[in-house]
């Protein structure tokens, strides 16, 4: 008897190389729990627009729908079967046709600091390369003596920036060197004190919302706490009305059979800052949107006018 062609997919993936380490994770995954050869996931890297654009901040030129612009185009024309992104940088506004398969097993959430062993050890005036909002904000308002210049590119490329001394430090994120195996890389901060990005160090599958074929494959991977804690900063994030542009530090914990969601909005310079906890039920996503609706209730003008409270459409 001829056993049955185990199933074929199509993965596609940003080109960059943490875009294809996270790429081959998922597909390491997904053949482990199905028991088939890596060989029959096909990974096929696509070329993103944020990609292409080196030289101006993200939040400039578009923000996050750099990232997944082409992706969705080859996911909704069947071109691929799943995307694999960072969730971090997926919009929490998304096309109906497209639907989360599978959120992997969050890596370690924490920012690491290199350049420096701590914020505080920072020199005073200190350079500091970031085009994260959030990271410039948190750092101006822990130390409004450091200037932040614009600084993107690829990890290994600011790596090399700060090498050749064009900063004095840059903030990357524990999970993004440690999946590129650039492990002992600088100094990690504490999560309590530095709160890190909505869905920072999670890993999000998509997939055709009507493919149920898919959604059942990815399924295997998924992991529920993981899902859970994305799901809510995601639906912190839709609330407050966030683009790229505002600065906003989260971070989800787990006390028994509840979440919990701490959060902070800052002005970009740093010099406003607002944060609030709430604990919940896994499933009650309205909690984390009441949490965005009494932070921005509190901010101070300087920090609402980067939001636009929840999308109304
Ligand atoms: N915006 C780029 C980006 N998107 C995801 C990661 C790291 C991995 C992650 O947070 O999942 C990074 C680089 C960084 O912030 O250092």
């Amino acid at each position: 008897m001829i056993p049955p062609d185990p199933p074929r997919f199509r993965l596609g993936t940003r080109r960059s190389p943490l875009a294809m380490a996270q790429a081959e994770e998922a597909r390491a995954r997904l053949a482990a729990a199905h028991g088939i050869e890596a060989a029959h996931i096909e990974i096929v890297p696509v070329t993103a627009s944020g990609d292409r654009i080196q030289d101006r901040a993200l939040a400039e030129i578009g923000g996050k729908a750099l990232w997944t612009k082409e992706l969705d185009a080859w996911l909704t024309a069947g071109e691929i079967d799943f995307a694999v992104h960072s969730a971090k940088d997926v919009e929490t506004i998304r096309p109906e046709a497209i639907a989360i398969g599978a959120v992997l097993p969050r890596e370690d959430v924490r920012d690491v600091l290199v350049g420096a062993a701590s914020v505080t050890a920072l020199p005073q005036g200190a350079i500091v390369g970031t085009s994260a909002p959030r990271r410039a904000a948190q750092l101006l308002h822990a130390r409004p003596d450091c200037r932040v210049v614009t600084f993107r590119g690829n990890v290994a490329t600011r790596l090399a920036k700060l090498a050749a001394g064009e900063v004095d430090a840059t903030f990357l994120a524990l999970a993004g060197l440690n999946r590129l195996g650039e492990t002992g890389t600088g100094h990690p901060l504490d999560a309590e004190a530095w709160l890190p990005a909505p869905g920072q160090a999670a890993i999000l599958i998509e997939c055709r919302a009507d493919d149920a074929r898919t959604r059942e494959f990815l399924a295997a991977v998924d992991d529920a706490l993981s899902r859970e804690a994305v799901l809510a900063e995601r639906a912190l994030l839709a609330a407050l009305g966030g683009n790229c542009h505002s600065p906003i530090a989260v971070l989800t914990g787990r006390e028994g059979a509840m979440l919990t969601i701490r959060a902070a909005l800052y002005s970009p310079d740093g010099a406003e800052r607002v944060e609030g906890e709430t604990a919940f039920a896994a499933d009650d996503l309205t909690a984390p949107a009441r949490l965005a609706a009494d932070l921005l209730a509190r901010a101070p003008a300087a920090i609402t006018v980067h939001f636009s409270g929840p999308a109304t459409s």
